[in-house]
């Protein structure tokens, strides 16, 4: 049976400070209000993971990501981070391929197959993005895109390195934006990656992935997103930055 998750991208926001006191009023939140069985992942910024690691240690429910990582194990490679690294901090998951780092730091689908590969390597999670721009989706090209980012970036690894990924369908032009998908967009490309899995895995594989849902999701509008057959959850941007909004969405299953 495929897992429930929310995930928090904080993406580069709080301070130390900040992010400690989220955190403990997460974890606090999470506790006392949550009776489902949804796993929760706070994804800060690096220089935070360590601290908030400790936090977060023997906590069953809450789990430790990252935003990014190198892949290459250590180097001279300044300023970036490796999946060892990552691991020896308590981290669990690692967001793959988002559409920020996409555009902005020019990650390919090849580099990021180089980084799923680190990631699973270290026996961490990969959180693997996948996306349409509003250009691509106006132009019809939505399943095409993410046919190849799915195909390219994730569709060689091993049917058993397969079963540690997480997938997050994050349309570019609802990142940030206000403008959710609906909840029928948003079922019709979830039902289409998991087409894609049975095609290139086996219809168990498809059946026990996790695929999330990403792009302004808000305590409001995500129990209809998570109440479709194939959303399993959310990747949580904005909306994970305010601890009240952030556990009212892992209260939405
Ligand atoms: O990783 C999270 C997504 O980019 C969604 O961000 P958002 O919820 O602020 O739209």
């Amino acid at each position: 049976m495929r897992k429930k998750i929310v995930a928090g991208n904080w993406k580069m926001n709080k301070t130390y400070d900040e992010g400690l006191a989220l955190v403990s009023e997460i974890t606090n939140m999470v506790q006392d209000e949550v009776n489902n069985e949804a796993i929760v992942i706070v994804c800060p910024p690096f220089p935070f993971l360590a601290g908030i690691g400790k936090a977060l240690t023997g906590n069953e429910k809450v789990k430790l990501g990252a935003q990014n990582c190198h892949q290459n194990e250590s180097g001279a490679y300044t300023g970036e981070v490796s999946a060892v690294m990552l691991k020896s901090v308590g981290v669990e998951y690692v967001i793959l391929g988002h559409s920020e780092r996409r555009q902005y730091f020019l990650e390919d689908n090849q580099l990021l197959e180089a980084k799923v590969k680190a990631v699973l390597k270290q026996g961490l999670k990969p959180i693997f993005c996948v996306g349409e721009t509003l250009d691509q989706r106006e132009q019809d090209l939505t399943f095409e895109i993410i046919e190849t980012q799915l195909k390219e970036g994730l569709f060689h690894l091993s049917n058993e390195e397969f079963e540690n990924v997480v997938i997050a369908y994050e349309p570019v032009w609802a990142i940030g934006t206000g403008k959710t998908a609906t909840s029928a967009q948003a079922q019709e490309v979830h039902a289409f990656i998991r087409e894609q899995i049975a095609r290139h895995y086996d219809a168990q594989a498809a059946l026990d992935t996790t695929i999330l849902y990403g792009g302004s999701a808000n305590p409001s509008n995500a129990q209809e997103l998570f109440s479709q057959p194939d959303v399993d959850g959310g990747l949580i941007g904005g909306a994970s930055l305010k601890s009240r909004d952030f556990t009212d969405i892992v209260k939405s299953f």
